[in-house]
């Protein structure tokens, strides 16, 4: 199991840095932040929180880069490369890269405003992955929401973790590819935010389709409740966001977020801490890995 002193004796400087390396990549670009969270989420999702979606292809398998989910949209990369050297130079062979993902995750948050938190590590690496998982188990935009309390519910997150982990919409970018059948197609949209984002996102499938749009259209680069107040107002940028705010199940906790930013911040860091319990791989299962991109 997973302990929150886990590195206390072996890697004491690990926290330190990281942040210090969270911190440079974010004040280069404030995206990246946002771009750092989704990893977390994209890794523990496919497999668990063992760090599949950092290798990169091999001649035995093909990874999760490639994935629907992931292709020309996962980033990160390099700043997770660039951590673990930091990590490397002052214990190396000790850290996990999956450890790593759940560390910069949580920095990330709290840099951008958002709340912080003591987390759990002591997770190992996985030798292989497979692009077939990533498509399989990561939710499309394009989820209702019975389908999303479904994936939620089998990796033992409930219908609250599901409202509170959405929250980390409040900051990061979309591709018009995402949101195009959502802003033309969907009525639960408030009209005059539809046609602003359909100036940035044409209707024909295949033109514009990597345009951006702020995921929350308000305070895009602070992690805070707006989101939520966005969802009240028929304001999500994604159908799988909208659909938390429908006339449905999760209606009640979306507007109790939207007013209550302290509880948001709560069940968020309950749910973050849920999400990185899924299967993680240790004891003697896995490895620490020394390149995140590849097996040792
Ligand atoms: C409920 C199911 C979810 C769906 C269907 C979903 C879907 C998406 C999609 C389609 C994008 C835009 C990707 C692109 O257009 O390239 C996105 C971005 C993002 N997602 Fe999610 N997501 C979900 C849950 C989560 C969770 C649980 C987290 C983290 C805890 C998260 C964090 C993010 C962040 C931070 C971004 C912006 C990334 C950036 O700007 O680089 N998402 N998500
Ligand atoms: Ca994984
Ligand atoms: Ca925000």
């Amino acid at each position: 199991t997973l302990t929150k002193d886990y590195y206390y004796n072996s890697c004491p400087k690990l926290y330190e840095t990281v942040k210090c390396t969270v911190e440079t990549a974010i004040a280069k670009e404030t995206r990246m932040g946002a771009s750092l969270l989704r990893l977390f989420f994209h890794d523990c999702f496919v497999n668990g929180c063992d760090g599949s979606v950092l290798l990169d292809d091999t001649s035995s398998f093909t990874g999760e880069k490639t994935a629907i989910p992931n292709k020309n949209s996962a980033r990160g990369f390099e700043v997770i490369d660039q951590i673990k050297s930091a990590v490397e130079e002052v214990c190396p062979g000790v850290v996990s890269c999956a450890d790593i993902l759940a560390v910069t995750a949580r920095d990330s948050v709290e840099i951008l405003g958002g709340p912080t938190w003591d987390i759990k590590l002591g997770r190992r690496d996985a030798r292989t992955t497979s692009k077939s998982a990533a498509n399989k188990d990561i939710p499309a935009p394009s989820s209702t929401l019975n389908q999303l309390i479904k994936r939620y519910n089998a990796l033992g997150l409930s219908t609250k973790d599901l409202v509170a982990l959405s929250g980390a919409h409040t900051i990061g970018q979309a591709r018009c590819t995402n949101f195009r059948a959502h802003i033309y197609n969907d009525t639960d949209i408030d009209t005059s935010f539809a046609r602003t984002r359909q100036s940035g996102c044409p209707k024909t499938s295949g033109s514009g389709d990597n345009n951006l749009a702020p995921l929350d259209l308000a305070t895009p680069t602070s992690f805070d409740n707006h989101y939520f107040k966005n969802l009240v107002d028929s304001k999500g940028l994604l159908h799988s966001d909208q659909v938390l705010f429908n006339g449905g199940s999760a209606d009640s906790i979306v507007h109790e977020y939207s007013t209550n930013p302290s509880s948001f911040f709560s069940d968020f860091i309950t749910a973050m801490i849920k999400m990185g319990d899924i299967s993680p791989l240790t004891g003697s299962n896995g490895e620490i890995r020394k390149n995140c991109r590849r097996a040792n």
